[in-house]
C-alpha cells in the first residue's frame, strides 16, 4: 500500500470540492497561495488541474499542494495523470477519455480516491462504480466559464444518482447564487473552479460556498 493512503483526512465526502486552474494561478506562487487560503477556509478535496504538458511544473506543483493538502489533513486528487498520482499516494481524477477505473484502482490501492466524470449519464455512473470509483462526478450543470463546451446535465439527474450509493460531485458554474441548489438536488459535494480561484478571496469563498442554503 501507498503509505500516503494510510493517513487520516478529514471527511471528504461533503463539501466544498475545489479545483485549480493554471490560467487563474499562473505560477507557483499563485498557485500555491490561492491554495492556502482555500484550505483555511475548509475544503473537504482538492484537485489539481494543469492542463500543460510542461512534467516538470506539474510534478514540483502537484507536490508542493500534497505537501499543503497533507498539512490541512485534506486529500489531494491529480486530474488525468495516473502516473503523478501513484508517484505521490494521492487520488486520481480520470474523465472518459482518461483511462480505466479499474486500472487505477488496481495501481493506486483499495484506500485511494478514485474519481470519475459520468457528464449526464447514470449508465458512465453505474458503470464507474462497478469498476471501483470511490465518487461520481455530473455535470455541468449551469454555464461554465472553465469549460463551457462540457456537455449540460439536469438537476434531477443528482436525486437519481444518489440510488448508486456513492458521494455525488456536482460541477460546472456553480457559485454562491445556485451552490445550494445544486446540494437540494443531492450533490453531496459541490465542485469549483471560479467561483474560488477567480475570486478575490479565496477563503472566504470557501466559507460562502460551504454556508450557501
Ligand atoms: C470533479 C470533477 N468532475 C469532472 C471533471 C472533468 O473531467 P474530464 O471530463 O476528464 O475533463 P478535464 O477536467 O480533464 O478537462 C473534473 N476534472 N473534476
Ligand atoms: C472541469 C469541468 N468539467 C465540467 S465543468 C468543468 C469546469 C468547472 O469550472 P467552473 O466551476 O469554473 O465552472
Ligand atoms: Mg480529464
Amino acid at each position: 500500500m501507498n503509505p500516503a493512503h494510510g493517513k487520516q483526512y478529514r471527511d471528504w465526502r461533503r463539501g466544498v470540492y475545489a479545483i485549480t486552474d493554471s490560467g487563474l494561478t499562473p505560477d507557483d506562487e499563485r498557485l500555491f497561495a490561492a491554495v492556502e487560503a482555500a484550505l483555511e477556509g475548509g475544503l473537504a478535496l482538492l484537485q489539481y488541474r494543469d492542463k500543460s504538458n510542461d512534467q516538470v511544473l506539474r510534478e514540483r506543483q502537484a507536490r508542493g499542494l500534497a505537501a499543503r493538502c497533507a498539512a490541512h489533513g485534506v486529500a489531494l486528487i491529480i486530474n488525468d495523470d495516473l502516473a503523478l498520482a501513484a508517484r505521490l499516494g494521492v487520488g486520481v481524477h480520470l474523465g472518459q477519455q482518461d483511462g480505466s477505473i479499474a486500472a487505477a484502482r488496481a495501481l493506486l490501492g483499495e484506500q485511494a480516491i478514485i474519481g470519475a466524470t459520468c457528464h449526464a449519464s447514470l449508465e458512465l455512473a453505474r458503470r464507474a462504480r462497478d469498476e471501483g470509483a470511490s465518487y461520481l462526478a455530473f455535470g455541468r450543470f449551469f454555464a461554465s466559464r472553465t469549460k463551457p463546451e462540457a456537455p449540460p446535465a439536469s438537476l434531477e439527474l443528482l436525486g437519481q444518482a444518489r440510488a448508486l450509493g456513492l458521494p455525488c460531485v456536482a460541477i460546472g458554474g456553480i457559485d454562491h447564487s445556485n451552490a445550494a441548489i445544486a446540494r437540494r438536488a443531492g450533490a453531496d459535494l459541490i465542485a469549483v473552479v471560479h467561483a474560488v480561484f477567480a475570486a478575490d478571496d479565496p477563503a472566504r469563498a470557501v466559507i460562502g460556498l460551504r454556508e450557501a442554503r
